[in-house]
C-alpha cells in the first residue's frame, strides 16, 4: 500500500472530512484531490521518446510509452475520483462497476457493469474513495479479472486497515493507493473517523 501524503493532498482531505463541509464544496475537493492522486499513481507508467523540434533546436523528448489505460469508477462514489483524474486523462478509456453495499450483511450488491472491450490490453485504474471492508473493491476486481483484466490498481481516498488486509489476501497483484489509512471500522463499517458515507456527501442523498 501507497500512502499519498502530499501536503495539498492532506489539508484537503482535513477540509473534506469536517461534517459542516457543504455538498459543492465537498465535491470539488474530492475533483481537486483526484487530480493529485492521478499524479500519484501514474508516476511510474512506462516512457519512450520521440524526435521533436523545438523553436531553438532538434530534440529527444519524452513521451508516454504509448500504454492504454482503462479507469474504472465503482459507483456511485468513485465518480467523484473519476472526473478530475479524465480532465488530466483525457484519452483514458472508462468503465462502470455499479455496487452497493447492503447495509445489513456489508456485502456489495451490483447492479451495473460496463467496461472496455480490450480492457485485457490496458493498465486497469480502480477508483473509489473509500475502502472500508474491502468487499466492494474486492467484487469489483473479481468482475474486472474475470473481463479479462490482468493489471489493476486501486486508488481510494481513506482505507481501513480491514479492507487493506482484505485487498492483500485477495488481490495481492493489485497495488493500493490510498491518501490516508484510518483507524479502524465502527459497528456499522463506516470507517473512522473517515468522512462518513461519500456518495451521500456528494450527491446530497443524507
Ligand atoms: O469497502 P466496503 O465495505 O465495501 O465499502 C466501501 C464502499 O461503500 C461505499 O459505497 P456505497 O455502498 O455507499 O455506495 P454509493 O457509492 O452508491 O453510495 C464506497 O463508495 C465503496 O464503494
Ligand atoms: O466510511 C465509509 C464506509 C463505506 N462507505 C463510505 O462511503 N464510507
Ligand atoms: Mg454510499
Amino acid at each position: 500500500m501507497t500512502i499519498a501524503d502530499h501536503p495539498l493532498v492532506q489539508h484537503k482531505l482535513t477540509l473534506m472530512r469536517e461534517v459542516g463541509t457543504p455538498t459543492a464544496v465537498f465535491r470539488q475537493l474530492l475533483r481537486e484531490i483526484s487530480q493529485l492522486l492521478a499524479y500519484e499513481v501514474t508516476r511510474d507508467l512506462a516512457m519512450t521518446t520521440r524526435p521533436i523540434q523545438t523553436p531553438v533546436s532538434p530534440m529527444e523528448a519524452p513521451v508516454l510509452d504509448g500504454r492504454k489505460l482503462a479507469l474504472v469508477s465503482i459507483l456511485r462514489a468513485g465518480n467523484g475520483l473519476l472526473d478530475g483524474m479524465l480532465e488530466l486523462i483525457p484519452s483514458a478509456r472508462v468503465g462502470f462497476v455499479g455496487l452497493y453495499r447492503d447495509e445489513a450483511t456489508l456485502l456489495p450488491v451490483q447492479y451495473y457493469f460496463k467496461v472496455p472491450a480490450d480492457i485485457s490490453d490496458r493498465l486497469v485504474i480502480v477508483v473509489d474513495p473509500m475502502l472500508a471492508t474491502g468487499n466492494s473493491s474486492a467484487a469489483a476486481i473479481d468482475m474486472l479479472k474475470q473481463a479479462g483484466a490482468t493489471q489493476i490498481r486501486f486508488l481510494c481516498l481513506v482505507a481501513a486497515p480491514e479492507g487493506v488486509a482484505k485487498m492483500a489476501e485477495i488481490h495481492p497483484d493489485v497495488p493500493v493507493i490510498t491518501a490516508s489509512l484510518d483507524s479502524h471500522l465502527n459497528e456499522q463499517g463506516y470507517i473512522v473517523p473517515g468522512l462518513g458515507d461519500a456518495g451521500d456527501r456528494m450527491f446530497g442523498t443524507k
